[in-house]
């Protein structure tokens, strides 16, 4: 399994959740219990960890339970107190509850004066878990003050928890030495200001605690995007580099091939005729004359209706009474959420009409009751906004051809994160991924989540073609050349295929450029683009499965991209010849059926 990469001390919930899932398995609590020494035990559940996809020290794992067991601790204590109250200061305390009540209770007292609360660091000797003192019951009933008045470290960089105390108590920071304390005396009562005081030490360690994870995703996402930058950079040199080479040696027959940056996928040479009209070699250079050079060498816009057309019918599978359902195309939809709904139906039902066998859509909570209603047809799944988003999906991804990703997934952090973490694992899986709408403007944030996976197919209206070229080159794209433009970007990307929706759609793959001019009209409904998005999540699966000799070695992604660029407009023709400027995409999707026949069965 691929193992997510984990930065520091930051766990996420998921992660969280899953360490916890195993340390509550019977044979490691079993351990736990029995051992004195407990580095091995704890050895076995990072190795589980890494296998299910989280790479964490068994330092770490130890660490982060100790903390966890901390924090149960304190809001247990709080719990009793009030009724409750503290239930919140310790996120995942029902499932501390659940793995702790099945083991012997562990005194507060003792764990927060012994300073497991605070010293965190392991010299490889340290064995926290099998020195849990010995089981007191909880001192509730004779008002002893549990809880440490001035002192608190947490297994994080320390930092300073102000913790004002009355009744004599003086204020002091987590870096003060434990043995400034003042002695406390020996019983208090449990209603003296004690539940109050105790309550501002939670609720200060929990808004700390916050603070700290806070500025720690700000420093994490600053360095991301430092990262993604240098990435980009260094990919284009690299791709920069290998066109010159490629220039050289096509320039020069007799040097060895191997000089040559081998291209990154097939080009569309052999499909290529004389006279087609060359555009990129012709216009202004603009600081990047290698790459000029290069483009001008086999950049051949063309038409593809002659050319491609034919291999688009090559993929199309024969439909036989030998198929069981699901061999024509299992496609999931990554989109829907509570302001769009509208998209990612549009998307997954297009994907059926076009002759996939199964239709998923993985959306938010909110969504799904929406889009189920609007049809029984699709498979929705309510899991895009739950804690566990990305396993939920995961499970799923086996099932799946291919995966569109961004109809109406909206530009919320946490849903772009899943959204991320789904592409990452389907990644894994080789499957073709389309990525349309909020999708591109994740991969604006975050270009390398897609950039070099051969199988991926951006999909930008205009305006995200731009948001996406000026991610990549920092610079303003120049609007009088669109083919050299998207053929930048498409190498900039690591020879993605890129189809730049428009007047005529425009498709490349960074070697060759290809132009859909397929008539249309001139009716633009919102949700065209999710018509094509999700026909060509199919399309792609075709090509795909299709033999190199059925698409002539021309780049699987370029042929399904020609099919559903030129589906949409013929089913945007034939909508609008019955319904003229009341036309809308629903009216577009039933007109895939015909629209199909006539240019793909015919
Ligand atoms: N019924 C629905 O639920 C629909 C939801 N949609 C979703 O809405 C979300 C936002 O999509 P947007 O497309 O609005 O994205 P953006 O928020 O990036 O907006 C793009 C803007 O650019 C404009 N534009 C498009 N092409 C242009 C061109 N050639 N020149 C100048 N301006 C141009 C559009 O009118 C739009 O206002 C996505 O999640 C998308 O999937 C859309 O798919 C439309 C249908
Ligand atoms: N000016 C145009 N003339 C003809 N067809 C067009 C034109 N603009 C777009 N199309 C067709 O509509 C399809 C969808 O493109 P559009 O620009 O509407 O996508 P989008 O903005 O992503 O759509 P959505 O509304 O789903 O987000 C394109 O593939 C193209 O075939």
């Amino acid at each position: 399994m691929l193992a997510i990469s984990t930065r520091g001390f930051l766990w996420s919930d998921v992660e969280t959740r899953t360490l916890l899932n195993i340390w509550g398995e019977q044979d490691i609590q079993t351990a736990l219990d029995g051992n004195f020494r407990n580095s091995h035990v704890y050895r076995d559940v990072a190795r589980r960890l890494g296998e299910m996809g989280f790479e964490r020290t068994p330092e770490q794992c130890r660490v982060r339970i100790k903390s966890l067991k901390r924090q149960f601790l304190l809001a247990k204590e709080g719990n009793l107190r009030n009724n409750g109250q503290y239930h919140k200061i310790c996120k995942f305390y029902d499932a501390m509850e659940r793995i702790l009540s099945s083991r012997p209770q562990i005194d507060p007292q003792e764990l927060l004066d012994s300073g497991a609360v605070g010293d965190e660091t392991m010299d490889g000797t340290e064995e926290e878990e099998d020195t849990d003192p010995p089981q007191h019951p909880y001192l509730e009933s004779t008002g002893e003050c549990s809880y440490p008045e001035t002192q608190v470290k947490m297994e994080y960089p320390p930092i300073p928890i102000p913790v004002t105390v009355g009744n004599g108590y003086s204020s002091q920071s987590a870096s003060g030495p434990s043995s400034s304390r003042p002695k406390r005396p020996k019983k208090r009562h449990a209603d003296l200001p004690l539940d109050s005081l105790m309550e501002r030490f939670l609720e200060q360690s929990a808004e700390a605690e916050q603070s700290f994870y806070q500025l720690e995703e700000q420093r994490l996402q600053v360095e991301d995007r430092r990262r993604e930058a240098e990435h980009a950079r260094e990919l284009h040199m690299l791709q920069v580099l290998g066109q010159m080479f490629s220039s050289i040696a096509t320039r020069n027959p007799v040097a060895p091939a191997t000089t040559a940056m081998p291209p990154a996928r097939n080009t569309m040479e052999s499909t290529m005729q004389p006279g087609v009209p060359m555009s990129a070699s012709s216009h202004m250079m603009r600081g990047r004359s290698f790459i000029e050079r290069s483009f001008s060498l086999g950049t051949a816009a063309r038409t593809g209706m002659d050319d491609i057309l034919p291999l688009v019918k090559n993929i199309v599978p024969p439909l036989t009474s030998k198929k069981h359902k699901g061999q024509d195309g299992r496609i999931g939809i990554i989109g829907g959420c509570q302001e769009y709904t509208g998209a990612p139906y549009f998307a997954a039902i297009s994907a059926l009409k076009v002759g996939a066998d199964l239709s998923h859509v993985f959306c938010t909570k909110d969504a799904a009751i929406v889009i189920k209603s609007y049809s029984p047809e699709l498979i929705v799944h309510p899991v895009l906004d739950s804690p566990n988003a990305v396993e939920e999906i995961e499970k799923w991804l086996p099932r799946l051809h291919s995966l569109v990703v961004g109809p109406g997934l909206g530009r919320d952090d946490k849903l772009l994160k899943n959204a991320k973490e789904v592409i990452e694992k389907s990644k894994a899986r080789d499957i073709p991924i389309v990525i349309d709408a909020d999708g591109l403007w994740l991969v604006a944030q975050q270009p390398s989540v897609i950039q070099g996976y051969q199988k991926g197919i951006l999909t930008p209206n205009y305006m995200e073609f731009t948001r996406l070229y000026e991610a990549m080159y920092h610079e303003p794209l120049d609007s009088s050349d669109h083919q050299r433009s998207a053929m930048e970007l498409s190498v900039a990307m690591g020879n993605l295929t890129v189809v730049l929706k428009g007047e005529e759609d425009l498709i490349t793959d960074g070697n060759k450029v290809i132009l859909c001019r397929q008539e249309g009209s001139g009716r633009r409904c919102g949700g065209q683009g999710d018509l094509l998005s999700g026909s060509l999540g199919v399309l792609a699966h075709w090509a795909y499965a299709s033999s190199a000799d059925m698409t002539k070695s021309v780049n699987p992604s370029v042929v399904a991209a020609f099919g559903a660029c030129s589906l949409t407009r013929q089913c945007n023709k034939q909508a609008f010849h019955k319904h003229g400027r009341a036309t809308t995409t629903t009216d577009m999707i039933q007109e895939i059926s015909s629209a199909f026949k006539k240019l793909f069965e015919s």
